[in-house]
């Protein structure tokens, strides 16, 4: 098993490219399903998760290739429309293919998707769209299936803005004779990436990053080509761990346009940030201080991803904070191992109260994606050695990050241990 060595309480120094967005790519390969043809996508991070949806499209027969960070599909000679349950556990977004089966095949057949475990993550939502654009669905014995040779547009309204029945929506509506509107839409970044995938494609989708989106769908679809954003999830875990240890990082690949809320919250906390073209940096000289009361939400406000992040970097500094989660029940889990490092938190439901100190090396391990990581960037800050188990779940989300948090002067190496 693998685990991350680092030796924290030095300042960093460095600069780092920032990689193409998980949460994008997932949606975009799910997408290449609905093209006549090979579609390319630029800038595809090499992740387990990535691996695993390119699992998914061989398994359904797709001919798929990587070349360095392109990654090619071409669904031509695709078979069947089930997706492996082993597959279909190892991450959240296999549900994304639902959609695209849905819209290409008129059929689609899974158990339930997995992903990091940060509390009851229903697919009502999904579901429910699906259904409304007319595909019948049966569950049994932890399996679902949806039937829906005529999906029809129509006018879908989501409760909530999920991320997910968004881009599953836009998929299975560019399957649907009609013009499909959803209303109160995600408008993450990730969103915006999709429809531009889907228009390279040929297909009429309009209103991402708005209250409502459009889609008339019924077209035939061809082959795309397009370059995933930057990972904004990649470049807040960057710059906490700077804001951690202290020093001076510049990312590039990326300006941070996504990032408001994380760099006005370093900033508020004592950080330096600045932006120019495809580059962003961030600077901490003085102590890091507390933020006062932040809440999570959907985008544009605080990103829940980056929410374990920030509180790993305020954890070892001289502030105090107090952080609301608001998407997802069980996101605090991590707290346990920054509390093993010295930390003053207190998680009280929703919200945890934390009270900056010094934080010193611990083992550790990780229980979800971004909880790993946020231990990782604690102990940048901590005096003394740290291990960070559990580098399976860092790993769905991250290429190579110890690499990265090297090449911004930390000191991090992986190794193997019993
Ligand atoms: C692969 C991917 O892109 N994952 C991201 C996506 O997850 P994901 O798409 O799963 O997140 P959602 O936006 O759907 O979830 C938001 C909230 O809606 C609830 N919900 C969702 C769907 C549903 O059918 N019913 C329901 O009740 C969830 O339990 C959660 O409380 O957006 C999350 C919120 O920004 C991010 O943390 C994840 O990193
Ligand atoms: C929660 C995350 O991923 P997933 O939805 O794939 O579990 C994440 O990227 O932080």
């Amino acid at each position: 098993m693998d685990y991350f060595a680092v030796e924290g309480g030095r300042p960093l120094e460095g600069r780092v490219f920032v990689h193409g967005a998980k949460n994008s790519a997932l949606p975009l390969l799910a997408a290449t399903l609905l093209a006549d043809g090979e579609s390319v996508l630029h800038n595809c991070p090499d992740l387990t998760d990535i691996s695993a949806a390119l699992g998914i499209l061989s398994g359904l027969g797709c001919r798929v290739r990587r070349e360095g960070a392109t990654v090619m599909v071409d669904p031509t000679c695709r078979r069947g429309h089930t997706i492996p349950d082993e597959l279909m556990g190892q991450m959240r977004a296999s549900v994304l293919f639902l959609g695209s089966l849905l819209a290409r095949d008129g059929e689609a057949v899974a158990c339930w998707p997995g992903g990091c475990a940060l509390g009851a993550r229903p697919i009502d939502l999904h579901i429910r769209a699906f259904q409304a654009l007319g595909a019948q669905v049966r569950s049994w014995n932890g399996r679902l299936s949806f039937y829906g040779p005529r999906l029809h547009g129509r006018r879908l309204a989501l409760p909530i803005p999920s991320v997910g029945a968004t881009e599953n929506a836009m998929l299975a509506a560019c399957g649907a004779q009609g013009i499909t509107v959803i209303d109160n839409p995600a408008r993450e970044p990730e969103i915006v990436d999709l429809q531009g995938f889907l228009r390279s494609m040929g297909a009429q989708v309009s209103g991402a990053g708005t209250g409502e989106i459009t889609i008339q769908g019924g077209c035939r679809l061809h082959a795309g080509e397009y370059t995933v954003m930057a990972d904004r999830i990649v470049a807040a875990t960057y710059l906490c761990a700077v804001a951690a240890a202290g020093g001076e990082g510049e990312l590039l690949g990326t300006q941070g346009e996504d990032l408001g809320p994380v760099l006005a919250a370093l900033e508020a906390a004592g950080c330096e940030t600045g932006r120019a073209p495809n580059r962003l940096w961030i600077r901490r000289r003085g102590p890091l201080g507390g933020v006062g009361s932040l809440c999570t939400g959907p985008y544009p406000a605080f990103p829940t991803d980056a929410q374990p992040l920030l509180a790993a970097a305020l954890a070892g500094g001289t502030g105090k904070s107090r952080i609301t989660e608001t998407i997802f029940d069980r996101r605090f889990r991590y707290t346990e191992g920054l509390c093993a490092m010295g930390a003053a938190i207190q998680v009280e439901g929703d919200t945890a109260y934390i009270l900056g100190r010094p934080l010193h090396g611990a083992q550790v391990a990780a229980t979800d994606l971004r909880g790993g990581a946020a231990l990782t960037v604690a102990a940048l800050g901590a005096q003394g050695p740290s291990r960070i188990w559990g580098l399976d779940h860092v790993d769905r989300g991250y290429e190579g990050l110890e690499t990265a948090l090297a090449a911004l002067g930390g000191n991090i190496r992986r190794e193997t241990g019993p």
